[in-house]
């Protein structure tokens, strides 16, 4: 549905230029939910707003339904962009207007007669769950009713393509999750493509088919979601898993361990992080204690959870390894040799 081909996106600033994206090329298809993470100043929203022309790319294109949107005449362009809604990190509401009122803006200013405007606000509000604040104004929400609101006015022109902008970073996890099982839901329910950016691992964990990461303005690692958690190829795809370990630790156990784990870096010490990934049958007490007793190695289970990502039960274990250099490496030999998923995760912590 969607081709993103060679795509560079350079800004002129007060110190030169800035290559906010570059060469960047990817497919996405009809349906699915594709999620981009990376870094604050990664490039994601630049990229994503090269979808909808808020920004032009400086080179390639940005093919949809087969037309070249960085081609069209801009009446033509005006028309393309009412198939793609957009929701935001914080909500975009005129502050002014009910919440059905921000529902009918986009409508009123695609010129759709107030009357069919009554007819089809309603049903969007019920979609979202609002139906009883249709009269409040903004101020008069929560977050999470505001970006229902974002949610219902960015589907009011009957979108193919949703942009979800970190629409879910200035919300406690709860109401993120909410929010995400609704994006689940239209996605399914509506057969919307929805692009999605965020620099939390967990949202892409939770609702994404598919994810791009991004680094520096390029594309590092692409996959199925499961895949990329599974083995991760890319030191930063690492690193962005590992800050979901990092902030389930409590903070005393997080500084102790980093500094332990510095020894280890710095030759003196004895202890490293390995993650452990599973699906279906894989790493249980058993292998672990096996490994105690062939290798004599200490192990600590700091971190461990177990989630359904696109329908699949998987399972990481963050555990701290200690012992001799060469056991650990006979270690982590044995493990893989069983099936098992393990990485070390010393230098992203
Ligand atoms: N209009 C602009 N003019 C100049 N530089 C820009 C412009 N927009 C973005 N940039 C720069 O491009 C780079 C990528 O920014 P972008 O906002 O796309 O990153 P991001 O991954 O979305 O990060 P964040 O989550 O912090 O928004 C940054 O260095 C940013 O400063």
């Amino acid at each position: 549905m969607i081709e993103i081909q060679s795509v560079s996106q350079r800004f002129a600033a007060s110190h030169g230029t800035v290559d906010a994206v570059r060469d960047v090329s990817l497919s996405i298809a009809r349906g699915e939910i594709f999620g981009i993470i990376g870094k604050s100043g990664a490039g994601k929203s630049t990229l994503v707003r090269t979808l909808n022309l808020l920004n032009r790319p400086s080179e390639g294109r940005i093919v949809i339904d087969g037309r070249d949107m960085t081609a069209l005449a801009p009446a033509e362009l005006r028309a393309a962009r009412r198939d793609i809604g957009m929701i935001f990190q914080h909500f975009n509401l005129l502050s002014s207007r009910t919440v059905e009122d921000n529902v009918a803006l986009p409508l009123e200013l695609a010129g759709v007669p107030r009357e069919e405007i009554k007819k089809r606000v309603p049903p969007l509000l019920e979609l979202v769950g609002l139906s009883d604040y249709r009269q409040r104004y903004p101020a008069q929400i929560s977050g999470g009713q505001k970006q229902r609101v974002g949610i219902a006015r960015a589907l009011a022109n009957q979108p193919k393509l949703l942009l979800s902008d970190e629409a879910t970073s200035a919300l406690d996890p709860e109401t993120t999750r909410s929010i995400l099982e609704l994006l689940r839901r239209i996605n399914r329910e509506l057969n919307l493509t929805i692009v999605l950016i965020t620099h939390q691992m967990e949202v892409i964990k939770a609702v994404c088919d598919r994810v791009a990461v991004m680094d520096a303005g390029r594309v590092i690692e692409s996959g199925n979601v499961l895949d990329v958690f599974r083995e991760p190829r890319h030191e930063v795809t690492r690193a962005l898993i590992g800050d979901v370990i990092a902030q389930e630790l409590p903070r005393g156990l997080l500084e102790r361990l980093r500094a332990r784990l510095a020894q280890t870096q710095a030759g003196a010490g004895r202890d490293h992080l390995f993650r452990f990934a599973f699906t279906g049958a894989g790493v249980d007490e058993p292998l672990l204690s096996e490994a105690v007793r062939r290798f004599g190695i200490d192990f600590s289970i700091l971190h461990g959870q177990i989630d359904e990502i696109q329908g699949q039960a998987f399972g990481s274990l963050a555990v701290l390894a200690s012992g001799e250099a060469a056991d650990v490496g006979r270690a982590t030999a044995f493990f893989r040799e069983r099936g098992v998923t393990i990485e070390e995760l010393n230098h992203v912590l």
